[in-house]
């Protein structure tokens, strides 16, 4: 999960500044350097590093001067928020947070006269970006609780304030996301849109629990009928041993796995992915379903399919919710079919619960869904080694290998110590694992592979402090610090990708937006 904040979501545009704030002396000497050999985006490395030092050296200078008292365009806290903002900019973190949380330049021989003022809202904000940027989940999360606290207390909130406090919301919501609790994370998204009613990311999340959870009405079901969801492949209730094959973590390879600690060992017995025997959905409803988004993408998005992450590779696809027509569809599979297979797939969680509540219905929600395609014209042919921001996933296959396509299927590290081992469906069939295990989508070599994959989650059930465990038990931290990429003779790592690849989905590129908001 760490590559979460420290991949930077830049654009990678390689303009020069607008003139305006462009001097010609300024130009003259960058157009020598160009002409010297730096490469246009070093360039813009380099004028974006002199001018965010500028800004830092302003701020500190008005600051030491008490600037706000002759521009009353400036505040006190003003200033110490853009030289924050700089020094965070410049990789100079520890600074920036010493600033704002004593009000104090380290290093500058300025002392502080606001010593004994409680913290304002708009530096804990900040500083609660940066405790959490700075992996301090906890410390971040803390802040942004007192800040919450205090904003239900303000009687009438200025515009800015009702801002703050939807940022604080969403922040504190993927601070749980990020320390993998994903109840938690949806509660505060739940409040915060009450709480801030209209802002759009705190309702965008909420609309997604209003969306997925809940049983299926009647009315849900029967508009699915066109789709065949009660097609012939049923199982009568699923069987462990009979109706998947189940991959074993590797025995050498069980301290480097943490997604094994979610689980009870001795029901689990190191079984982390399922493949399934039989089809769990038939042929037509797969067809149905390629069609509908084939159709979606025709009529909304002009044909052309985009994505919604962030990789070192060409990666295409569309998000459930945003096909009306496959919704209904979506939420019977997952309540009639998928649920009913992850409680017999992983019968008990590490602490002791099962997949069912005291009410005997299924704890597991749908965090995202996504169809997912890989086309050989299209250069997207495969997805880098990650793990999924999930307790458990699913793979579908949705066409036929053999006939529209070739290689593809789901590569997972952990079930064989020998560069790992690729598990493809066929038609219909499914693949679950557990979201903290390293996988990656192999390449295909020939056609179009299209499938949906599911993020889900438990209610109730925060995993990251038995990941957390386990590392430390295991030091993986270090480890994985120093471990080095297998990388084969052709340049080609054993998941089928070459070397430093990534992948982040759209909530990373969202969070790592809502960092850099307001130059935090
Ligand atoms: O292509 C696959 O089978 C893997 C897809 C995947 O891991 C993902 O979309 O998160
Ligand atoms: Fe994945």
């Amino acid at each position: 999960m760490s590559d979460l904040i420290t991949v930077s979501i830049s654009d990678s545009t390689t303009s020069l500044p607008d003139s305006d704030a462009y001097s010609t002396l300024e130009a003259s000497q960058h157009a020598q350097l160009l002409s010297s050999g730096m490469s246009p985006s070093d360039l813009l490395a380099y004028i974006t590093k002199k001018k965010t030092l500028e800004t830092y050296r302003l701020n500190l200078q008005l600051y030491k001067t008490s600037g706000w008292t002759i521009d009353s365009t400036i505040t006190r806290n003003s200033v110490i928020l853009n030289a924050a903002a700089a020094l965070e900019t410049l990789n100079r973190r520890i600074e920036a947070i010493y600033l704002l949380e004593n009000n104090i330049f380290l290093g500058e021989d300025v002392d502080s006269d606001l010593e004994d003022e409680p913290m304002h809202p708009s530096f804990m904000l900040a500083l609660s970006k940066l405790y959490f940027k700075d992996d301090l989940g906890l410390d971040a999360l803390k802040l942004v609780d007192k800040l919450i606290t205090l904003f239900s207390s303000t009687q009438n909130p200025t515009q800015i304030q009702h801002q703050r406090i939807a940022d604080a919301y969403y922040l504190a919501g993927w601070i749980c996301i990020h320390m993998d609790d994903h109840s938690k994370a949806y509660e505060y998204w739940i409040k915060g849109s009450l709480d801030v009613p209209g802002d759009e990311n705190l309702s965008r999340q909420k609309g997604k629990r209003d969306l997925w959870d809940g049983s299926v009405g009647g009315e849900e079901r029967r508009g699915c009928e066109e789709l065949d969801v009660f097609g012939s492949c049923f199982f009568e209730g699923f069987l462990r041993e009979r109706d998947f094959s189940a991959f074993k973590v590797s025995p050498e390879l069980k301290t480097s796995t943490p997604a094994l600690s979610l689980f009870e060992p001795s029901t689990q017995k190191d079984e982390l992915v399922f493949l399934s025997k039989k089809p769990i959905l038939t042929a037509t409803e797969c067809s149905n379903v390629v069609e509908i988004v084939n159709t979606f993408i025709d009529n909304n998005l002009s044909g052309e399919w985009s994505t919604v992450r962030s990789s070192t590779v060409k990666t295409t696809d569309v998000a459930v919710e945003d096909i009306p027509q496959l919704r209904g569809w979506l939420k019977v599979v997952m309540e009639d079919r998928l649920w009913p297979m992850l409680e017999c797939l992983y019968p008990r969680l590490s602490d002791g619960t099962s997949l069912i509540d005291s009410d005997g219905k299924s704890r597991m929600r749908l965090h995202d869904a996504f169809i997912v395609r890989y086309d050989m014209d299209d250069e997207s042919i495969s997805l880098p080694e990650h793990s999924d921001t999930s307790s458990m996933s699913f793979t579908l296959s949705l066409n036929e290998r053999g006939k529209d396509f070739e290689g593809g299927g789901t590569w997972f590290e952990a079930i064989n110590k020998e560069g790992g081992k690729v598990v493809d469906g066929d038609l219909g069939r499914v693949t679950a694992f557990a979201g903290p295990l390293r996988h990656a989508g192999y390449p295909i070599i020939r056609g179009t592979r299209v499938i949906l994959v599911l993020f889900c989650y438990v209610e109730g059930f925060g995993y990251g402090k038995y990941i957390k465990e386990y590392q430390e038990k295991y030091r993986l931290c270090e480890e994985e610090e120093s471990k080095e990429e297998v990388v084969n003779e052709d340049g080609i790592k054993a998941s089928g990708d070459k070397p430093g690849g990534y992948v982040v989905y759209r909530q990373t590129v969202e969070l790592a937006n809502m960092l850099s908001k307001e130059n935090f």
